[in-house]
């Protein structure tokens, strides 16, 4: 399973380049050093651009969907959504061994503490790993309970590997494991975590169909 990082229909895709733009746009203003003036008057354009593209607005974002070819697709997810300037966006597919992977690289927007990532951008990261190996093993299901184990400081800038795996059902509960790493495998942040699949979902689906 692959959330597809552009959309396949020419309107859609340029959502998802525009999101890219503004991506690049808070990376600009986290670590912007210009003037007030300049600031200022910056601020000043952008409050017209977001006008423009209220001109016509949504109430929720982009929805959850399944593709034509069968693959799911949230463009407008926190986490992968092509078409949200909030997510990396992570681009999650399965991994050789089972489970599920994905690489990434964190900016510095992404910052917590000093020269490292907010845990709960770590947390957000894996919760979603976690989930998508669970939906992987076809047992689609929202978080219950989310454990993360921080061991070392995770890095930003530099290229990490995340990784899930379903290990366990129980009825409508499944457990997952998944992990931050270096390259290398050396782990940085470890999550287990308990997904409960809604009654709901067992006859529609997590799209509701
Ligand atoms: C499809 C593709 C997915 C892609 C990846 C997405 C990853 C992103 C995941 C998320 O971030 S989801 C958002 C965060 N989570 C939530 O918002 C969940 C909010 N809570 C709920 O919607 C419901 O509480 C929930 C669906 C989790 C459970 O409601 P149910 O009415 O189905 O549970 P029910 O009360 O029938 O309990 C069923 C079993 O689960 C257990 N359970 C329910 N909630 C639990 C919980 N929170 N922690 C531990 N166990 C829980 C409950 O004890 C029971 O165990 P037993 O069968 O052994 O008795």
């Amino acid at each position: 399973m692959t959330i597809e990082v552009t959309a396949g229909e020419p309107r859609l895709d340029a959502l998802c380049v525009l999101a890219g733009q503004v991506r690049e746009l808070m990376d600009a203003v986290a670590l912007t050093d210009v003037g007030e003036e300049e600031l200022t008057a910056v601020t000043g354009e952008l409050s017209a651009l977001t006008g423009r593209l209220r001109a016509a607005a949504r109430t929720t974002p982009q929805p959850f969907e399944v593709a034509p070819d069968g693959t799911l697709r949230h463009l407008g997810n926190a986490v992968t959504g092509a078409a949200n300037p909030h997510a990396l966006p992570l681009a999650v597919e399965r991994a050789p061994g089972g489970g599920v992977r994905a690489e990434l690289v964190f900016r510095p927007l992404h910052e917590g503490p000093p020269g490292a990532v907010h845990g709960g951008i770590s947390a957000m990261i894996l919760d979603h790993l976690l989930g998508q190996a669970v939906a992987a093993a076809g047992l689609a299901g929202m978080t219950g309970t989310l454990t993360v184990r921080y061991r070392a400081p995770v890095p930003y800038g530099t290229p990490l590997v995340a990784t899930a795996e379903h290990t366990r059902s129980e009825g409508r509960k499944s457990w997952a494991d998944g992990r931050i790493a270096l390259p290398d495998g050396t782990p940085l942040a470890e999550a287990t975590g308990l997904f409960v699949t809604p009654a709901g979902w067992l006859q529609r689906g997590p799209a509701g169909q």
